[in-house]
């Protein structure tokens, strides 16, 4: 991890009509760091990826990336989303999603069929996103969000819907990859493999932040991670 700032949310408060969903949130992660962003149902985690993708604005404090807002184009040449739920366009083929993209992105296919082989999406090239089950929905969806290796990677449930050997292909390329990761889950076991350290928020404030050592620390000799982290979330 270097010096340098690449994630910055500063004192963020943000607003649905009456329900807030983030109160003062404050946190920064520098270049190159490992995050898990944990925290209990609607505590505000797809919010705050969303807001670190410009997709939503705050209504006070900012954010930040290298420096810059969110949605400048210079943030966007390097920051990769998987959104929960991702909807690639259903309309068009996994090759005519995947061509798209790369063309916008200015990504060689090379590099494109390459993630497309480890996720073993070739046999579903000239299928439509909408004829795809939710598991090969997902793959085609983390392939567009990494084709062009982001240096700043941001995923909300990046295992959602996939089979267990397809789980540990995506973690093994995911862990190749030496982008800033800020991965938000519900699953203790991916977020340990993914990241070193953890940001735990509730009602849209962070109320913890540590490593996963730190948290193996703190339960008792066997205690599952789950029942630590519980604790923690429950304050
Ligand atoms: N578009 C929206 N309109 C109104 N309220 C919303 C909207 N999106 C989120 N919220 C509310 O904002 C709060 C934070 O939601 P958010 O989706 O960020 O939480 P989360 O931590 O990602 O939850 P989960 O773990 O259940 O996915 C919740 O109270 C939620 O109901």
């Amino acid at each position: 991890m270097s010096n340098e700032l690449c994630i910055e949310v500063s004192n963020v408060t943000k607003s649905y009509g009456n329900i807030n969903a983030l109160n003062g949130l404050t946190f920064s992660i520098a270049c190159g760091g490992k995050f898990a962003l944990l925290g209990p149902n609607g505590a505000g985690k797809s919010t705050t990826l969303k807001l670190l993708m410009g997709f939503l604005k705050p209504d006070r404090g900012s954010v930040r990336i290298k420096g810059l807002p969110p949605c400048s184009v210079e943030v966007r040449k390097i920051t990769g989303y998987l959104p929960e739920n991702a909807q690639p366009y259903r309309t068009m083929t996994v090759r005519d999603n995947l061509q798209y993209i790369a063309a916008l992105r200015g990504v060689d296919m090379n590099q494109v069929y390459e993630i497309v082989d480890l996720l073993d999406l070739r046999k579903y090239w000239n299928y439509k996103a909408s004829q795809l089950s939710q598991g090969n929905l997902q793959k085609l969806s983390i392939a567009l969000a990494i084709m062009h290796k982001p240096s700043i990677l941001l995923m909300d449930e990046p295992l959602n819907y996939l089979d267990i050997p397809t789980q540990e292909s995506v973690i093994s390329i995911l862990s190749k990859i030496s982008s800033t990761m800020l991965v938000s889950t519900h699953i203790m076991s991916v977020a340990g493999r993914l990241t070193d350290n953890v940001i735990m928020i509730n009602k849209g404030q962070v109320v913890w932040m540590g490593t996963f050592e730190d948290i193996k620390r703190m339960g008792t000799e066997d205690e599952p991670i789950e029942s630590i982290v519980a604790k923690l979330m429950r304050g």
